[in-house]
């Protein structure tokens, strides 16, 4: 659904939606901390009766007062121990419910990140590059451990708030009940008014959103280092300014319009409230002067209303923000609920891999992206044994990458048969094929870690194994590099954290690559593992990469045809399909797209070295 469906059905006061959402909450918390979830439900319930606790004492307390006159003070000692009973067990309230929302802050955060991770661990490729997915995830990533905690404080707030105001206008509904009706009356009317007004503004801040993201981002790429350079070169910081301030215009007319329906609302919500109150304060005087009240009753219901008037001015902000939120637990369960195409749903049984690969065949596969109308690999058939290296070349956007990603398990909606060791991929557990095949992706991971952790999450379990880790770095061409590291392997990388150590695009390929070699694989894949590499270093990774794979199944992806030699077949994708398959000489004595890739990638070489001669 897009968004603007979704605001047409937006209604932020789903009362049976957000109950359930509240419930799911407190089941969290409820299997977390049982004892401190009681106790916080008790506290708050305390601390919504205290306040008429401390009217009633105080009533109590001047009542004794005015009696004492002419009777003794000691009549009052006991008036006082009551009111300093009473305040003293607010505090304790107080100081306990501070404690026990402490404890739930930081638990509730970190389950709700946790739930938020764990669903991303389950989610596919497919689901990852799905747009509408990821709006979510960002979403929820932003905001998730904030909203809940803030829902969970609203809830406590209400309850609080809810016993405070029914307890207040028992005070005076003790008197009259009239006076109470008329003192909640108000607020009661105007309540949905309120929340009708706090939902449109919901709406426009929600309508917003996108362009929220875009003021989001010009901040973003003006104030990062990587976009940084070309802001400075292209001198687009004026410009990009103007944006900024072009779209924070446009929300400035609905701001006004809300605030102008804001204070009209608001002047006639008080002025028929202070009427009210007046009216029953009124009364209260009269009866004083008339001497049917004490004077300590007069200050009670004078605190009354005052408390019931504060308090349904804060229980009315506290629901709003409350239904407010509902949209986006609505958005977090979704995410937390959303149906995940698991590959056991393609699986025909679970077979264990019991052999290593060996051998790797393709039928027929035919792949088009989900939501797309164009298959992307088309009749794919190749087949590979251990031992066995392949070079796959071709133009931008043939299906290179897209071959690698059915290969590693990333996309199971294939057509056509793959095949391992002579039976379908499908039967086996994918977890376990995938831990027989490693590989460098073009878009591979800079871990702002310690190059421990970016080298041993090859193979997490040698992630302490420094012989292993120095193994795979000494392979992926490393040596020298982690000897003149400060901290060698324990050396924190990147610069997101405290003393990283920048490393170059080769350094950081280099380091995937080992991360690839820690992998005792039997299938390594590399995507262009030397685009970032300068001509010896992609020598020296070719060459321990052919040593690596000697008994293995070893594939590439090169737009560098000089890297070709070091396979022992080459397939020319073109369109989705393999239109040509073979050895360098086989392919150029075919007269066709290698041959014409070939010499013109040979042709600019010798261009270049002629006009530098
Ligand atoms: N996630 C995706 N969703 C939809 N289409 C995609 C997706 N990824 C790639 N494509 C499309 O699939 C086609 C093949 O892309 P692929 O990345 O496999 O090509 P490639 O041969 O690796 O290209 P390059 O040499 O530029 O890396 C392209 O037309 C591309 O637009």
């Amino acid at each position: 659904m897009n968004r603007d469906n979704q605001l047409e059905n937006v209604s932020i006061y789903n009362f049976v939606k957000l109950a359930s959402y509240i419930k799911r909450i407190f089941t969290i918390l409820w299997s977390v901390h049982p004892l401190q979830f009681v106790s916080i439900i008790v506290l708050t319930i305390l601390q919504g009766v205290a306040p008429t606790f401390f009217i009633l004492a105080s009533q109590f307390a001047i009542n004794q007062l005015v009696s004492s006159w002419g009777s003794g003070f000691h009549i009052v000692i006991n008036a006082m121990l009551v009111l300093g009973g009473v305040m003293v067990f607010n505090e304790l309230c107080n100081i306990l419910r501070v404690y026990v929302d402490r404890i739930f802050e930081v638990s509730l955060s970190y389950q709700v990140d946790l739930l938020v991770m764990q669903k991303a661990s389950t989610l596919h490729l497919s689901d990852f590059e799905d747009h509408e997915v990821q709006d979510q995830i960002k979403r929820v990533q932003n905001e998730s451990n904030i909203r809940v905690y803030q829902v969970f404080k609203q809830v406590m707030t209400v309850l609080s708030g809810g016993v405070t105001l029914v307890s207040s206008a028992l005070v005076l509904f003790a008197w009259h009940w009239w006076a109470a009706v008329l003192i909640l009356g108000v607020p009661i009317i105007f309540f949905p008014l309120l929340l009708k007004l706090g939902e449109k503004e919901f709406k426009y801040l929600w309508k917003r959103a996108p362009k929220t993201r875009e003021l989001w981002y010009i901040n973003y790429i003006m104030t990062r280092d990587l976009s940084f350079k070309e802001v400075k070169l292209y001198q687009l910081g004026p410009y990009l300014i103007d944006q900024y301030q072009k779209i924070h215009r446009s929300f400035i007319a609905e701001d006004k319009e809300i605030a102008l329906q804001r204070r009209n609302l608001s002047f006639l919500y008080y002025g028929i409230n202070y009427t009210a109150v007046m009216i029953v304060i009124h009364f209260i005087f009269k009866a004083a002067y008339m001497k049917q009240l004490m004077i300590g009753n007069v200050v009670g219901y004078l605190q009354a209303i005052n408390l019931t008037l504060s308090t349904a001015r804060n229980l009315t902000q506290e629901v709003m923000l409350l239904f407010q939120n509902n949209l986006f637990l609505e958005q977090l369960f979704t995410y937390l609920d959303m149906k995940v195409e698991s590959p056991a749903e393609l699986i025909e049984g679970k077979k264990h891999l019991q052999s290593p690969i060996t051998q790797l065949e393709l039928r027929n596969l035919s792949f088009q992206y989900p939501n797309t109308d164009k298959p992307v690999l088309k009749g794919i058939n190749l087949q590979l044994h251990a031992g066995e290296t392949l070079a796959i070349v071709g133009p931008n956007g043939s299906g290179k990458s897209t071959l690698i990603k059915i290969l590693t398990q990333m996309y199971n909606q294939f057509t056509g048969e793959y095949l391992i060791n002579r039976t379908s991929i499908r039967k086996y557990d994918s977890d376990e094929v995938n831990r027989r095949i490693g590989g460098v992706f073009q878009d591979f991971v800079q871990y702002e870690m310690p190059l421990r952790h970016n080298i041993g999450f090859g193979d997490v379990e040698k992630i302490d194994d420094d012989l292993a880790l120095m193994k795979a770095a000494e392979k992926g061409g490393l040596s020298s590099l982690v000897h003149s590291l400060p901290k060698k392997l324990d050396t924190q990388l990147g610069k997101l954290f405290k003393d990283g150590h920048q490393l170059s695009g080769g350094q950081w390929q280099r380091v995937a690559i080992a991360r690839a070699y820690l992998r005792d694989a039997d299938i390594c894949l590399f995507d262009e593992p030397s685009s970032f590499l300068d001509p010896q270093a992609e020598h020296e990774v070719f060459e321990k990469f052919k040593d690596l794979v000697r008994d293995r199944i070893g594939i590439f992806i090169t737009h560098r045809l000089s890297s070709v030699r070091y396979a022992d077949r080459i397939i020319v994708m073109d369109q989705g399909q393999i239109v040509e398959m073979g050895s360098h000489d086989q392919l150029i004595n075919l007269n066709g797209l290698y041959k014409d890739m070939f010499t013109k990638q040979a042709e600019s070489y010798l261009d270049a070295k002629i006009s530098s001669a």
